[in-house]
């Protein structure tokens, strides 16, 4: 039977990477989508950008919206301090069957915890079934649409706190245009854009990094 382009991908990650070298995973999901198949990960150029922000903040509490296949979940706890932990939304259940094994083989199952549903169901959740109190990082690279209700969403259950960092993905391709208005015309958000390229690819593209001020 045909295979998934998230079943080659975990092939190519079992092929390639070392088992508990996360950066291995990074670097063999980049050269398979690179030279064989794209995929929609953040990717090399724009994982760059994620890597700096994501070291400056040195969160202890990340939210990822949208795993996909485990690119940039496994590229970001590969970054967290010791004791740091990451939550990853994902509403495919395929997606999530992949990016379980690929979280696996890089060796991160202990900072890592993948949660399946919709986000606008598992947000106002959080505190109570997962100890959240405020995520010092939210990285926002799911449904386009999803962006500014989930922001709002996030605010209302007190998920931010003064200095919360919002990383959002793709605000020029596919593109979030009411996200990118929202944000930046908001008293409340302090935002930067980073223009860059699509995944592997030369059409333009950025992140918005949005500081929420309380
Ligand atoms: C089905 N699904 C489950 N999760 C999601 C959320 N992600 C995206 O939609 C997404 C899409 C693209 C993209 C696709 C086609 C194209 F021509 C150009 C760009 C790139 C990305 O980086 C993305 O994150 C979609
Ligand atoms: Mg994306």
């Amino acid at each position: 039977t045909q295979s998934t382009r998230p079943q080659r991908i975990l092939g190519a990650v079992q092929k390639n990477a070392t088992r508990g070298d996360p950066r291995s995973v990074v670097r063999a999901i980049d050269q398979y989508c690179r030279n064989q198949e794209w995929a929609m990960n953040v990717g090399d150029e724009k994982g760059c950008i994620l890597d700096s922000v994501v070291s400056e903040v040195n969160p202890a509490t990340v939210l990822e919206l949208g795993t996909y296949c485990g690119y940039s979940t496994v590229r970001i706890a590969s970054l967290l301090p010791p004791h740091a932990k990451l939550i990853t939304l994902e509403f495919n259940p395929e997606f999530a069957v992949i990016a379980r094994q690929v979280i696996a083989w890089a060796g991160l199952e202990d900072k890592i915890q993948l949660v399946e549903g919709a986000s606008g169901d598992l947000i106002p959740k959080m505190k109570e079934q997962f100890g959240v109190e405020t995520f010092d990082l939210v990285f926002l690279d799911h449904w386009k649409d999803r962006y500014l209700p989930d922001t709002k969403l996030m605010e209302e259950c007190g998920l931010l706190r003064k200095g919360s960092v919002l990383l959002a993905d793709n605000v020029i391709c596919p593109g979030t245009p009411e996200y990118l208005e929202f944000v930046r015309s908001s008293p409340r958000y302090e935002s930067q854009y980073f223009k860059s390229h699509l995944e592997y690819t030369k059409v333009e593209d950025g992140m918005e990094k949005s500081v929420f001020l309380g």
